[in-house]
């Protein structure tokens, strides 16, 4: 014993498909704050449904592991490790928040996702068209003047809520990344967006991470 203190970190496996999808908001959460963690990827179709699904809590993925312990739900995994890293507001309002744009950037994800899983080459059409028109600028725009507001109150931070990285910034960041690649100009009528893109992708601990990620759809 020399007195030192030692933190005692759990050991973290976050399970998911080989895809950005539900598993990439954890992953970057991971990276943001700097936690070791075992990015437990799943790319083997037979392996998944004849040995890993049944052991699942809920069947699906995610999963996170915390020292042996399974947490179900993407969204409930990156409230607890946001909540771990202090990655989730500094006031029970800002936490709010964050959890506010959260569920924003679930319901454009919901959107997308009607236009990835449309067989029906009409009707896919027709949900990209309604997607470029009315569903990116709608969030664009509600996005926009959340982060002007916070820019006004916590002297130009350029994060969206409070004046350091959140759960929020990173979701905003992630829910866009497949919007973005197949459209580079959604952001193009939005400074204050494309700025905080910028952020976070020169971010000192995910610019690395970012950078090297493997460049798929989802
Ligand atoms: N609401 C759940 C949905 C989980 C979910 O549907 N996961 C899909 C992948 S994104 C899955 O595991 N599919 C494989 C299967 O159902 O066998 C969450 O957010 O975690």
């Amino acid at each position: 014993m020399n007195g030192e203190i030692t933190a005692i970190v759990p050991k973290y496996k976050l399970i998911y498909f080989d895809l950005r999808g539900r598993g990439e908001i954890p992953r970057l959460l991971f990276h943001a704050a700097k936690v070791d963690f075992v990015d437990d990827r799943i790319d083997n179709e037979e392996r998944w449904f004849n040995s890993l699904k049944a052991k699942m809590p809920q069947q699906v993925l995610p999963v996170l592991e915390v020292d042996g312990k399974q947490l179900s739900q993407s969204l409930t995994i990156c409230r607890y490790l946001a909540r771990e890293f202090g990655l989730i507001g500094k006031s029970n309002w800002e936490q709010a928040q964050v959890e506010q744009i959260v569920d924003t950037m679930d319901d454009l994800r919901a959107e997308v996702a009607k236009w990835i899983y449309e067989k029906d080459a009409a009707e896919k059409n027709k949900i990209a068209s309604k997607l470029r028109s009315e569903i990116y600028p709608k969030f664009t725009g509600i996005l926009e003047s959340i982060i002007r507001e916070n820019q006004g109150n916590n002297n130009s931070s350029g994060y969206f809520v409070g004046d350091s990285l959140t759960l929020a910034d990173l979701s905003v960041f992630e829910t866009f990344t497949f919007p973005l690649s197949i459209h580079p100009d959604i952001f193009d009528d939005h400074l204050e967006l494309q700025e905080h893109r910028q952020k976070i992708e020169t971010h000192k601990h995910l610019a690395e991470y970012i950078k090297n990620r493997p460049v798929r759809p989802v």
